[in-house]
C-alpha cells in the first residue's frame, strides 16, 4: 500500500470520532486534506469547526461547513490532526505545513487531540524530522544563534511565510530526549512564536495506519 493509501485509511477512520453536535477542531497537512475529502465523501455531518490554517478553512468552507474564530468559542471537545513524529507518550512533532503555532492554539483549547497519522510517523525518539520553530523574522538570527547552543543545527525554510506573517527555521540535528524540557526551553527565546514540539499537550489518542488497517492506541 502507498502512504497516501494509508492516510486515507486513517482519514476516514477517524470519521468515527467526529462529535456529533458542538465544534470540531481541525488540524493541516495532507492527512487531514483526506480527512475533509473524507468528510466530503461519506457526508457526514459537522456543526462548525475551528480551523489551523487558511487553508483548512477554505477547504471547510467549500463543503459547507461553518468556520469560527477561535476567539469566539469556548474550549471545546475534539480536535483531529496529523503529525510529522509520533513517540511512544504521544509527544509529537508537528509543522512540517508551517501551521504549528495556530495547531497548538487549537489543540490546547480541546479535550481530546486525536493524532492521525500512517505508520512511518511512529519513532521511538523524536528529531529524525527536522523540528520546525516559527520566528518573527527581526529575531531569526538571534533566535539560531540560540538553538545553536542548544546543539542544533537551524536552517531557515525559504520561501515559507506562515499564516501569521513568521518565517520557519527547520532545526537539524536534534535527538530529543526530553520533549516537555527542549519545548520549555526553545519557546522561551526571545523571538520564537512557537515551537513544533507538542509535548506539554501531546496527543490522547492515536489512530495510526498499516497495511493491516488501522488501529487505536490511548495515551498510556
Ligand atoms: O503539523 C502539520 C502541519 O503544520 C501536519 O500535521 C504535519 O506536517 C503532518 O502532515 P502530513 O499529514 O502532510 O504528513
Amino acid at each position: 500500500m502507498t502512504q497516501d493509501e494509508l492516510k486515507v485509511m486513517v482519514a476516514e477512520e477517524a470519521l468515527k470520532y467526529i462529535p456529533k453536535d458542538g465544534i470540531l477542531g481541525v488540524g493541516s497537512g495532507s492527512t487531514v486534506v483526506k480527512f475533509i475529502e473524507a468528510i466530503d465523501r461519506f457526508k457526514i455531518k459537522v456543526d462548525a469547526a475551528v480551523s489551523s490554517s487558511n487553508k483548512t478553512t477554505k477547504m471547510l468552507q467549500d463543503i459547507g461547513i461553518r468556520v469560527l474564530d477561535p476567539n469566539d468559542v469556548e474550549p471545546y471537545g475534539v480536535y483531529i490532526d496529523g503529525a510529522d513524529e509520533v513517540n511512544p507518550a504521544f509527544d509529537m512533532i508537528k509543522g512540517g505545513g508551517a501551521c504549528l503555532t495556530r495547531e497548538k492554539i487549537l489543540a490546547s483549547m480541546a479535550e481530546k487531540f486525536i493524532c492521525i497519522v500512517d505508520k512511518s510517523k511512529l519513532v521511538p525518539t523524536l528529531g529524525k524530522f527536522p523540528l520546525p520553530v516559527e520566528v518573527i523574522p527581526m529575531g531569526r538570527e538571534q533566535v539560531a544563534r540560540s538553538l545553536r547552543a542548544l546543539g542544533g543545527n537551524p536552517i531557515l525554510r525559504q520561501g515559507c511565510i506562515t499564516d501569521n506573517g513568521c518565517e520557519i527555521l527547520d532545526v537539524h540535528d536534534f535527538m530529543i530526549e526530553d520533549p516537555l524540557a527542549m519545548e520549555a526551553k526553545i519557546n522561551a527565546i526571545p523571538g520564537v512564536v512557537t515551537v513544533g514540539l507538542f509535548a506539554k499537550r501531546g496527543a490522547d489518542m492515536v489512530l495510526y495506519a498499516t497495511e493491516e488497517g488501522v488501529s487505536v492506541k490511548v495515551r498510556p
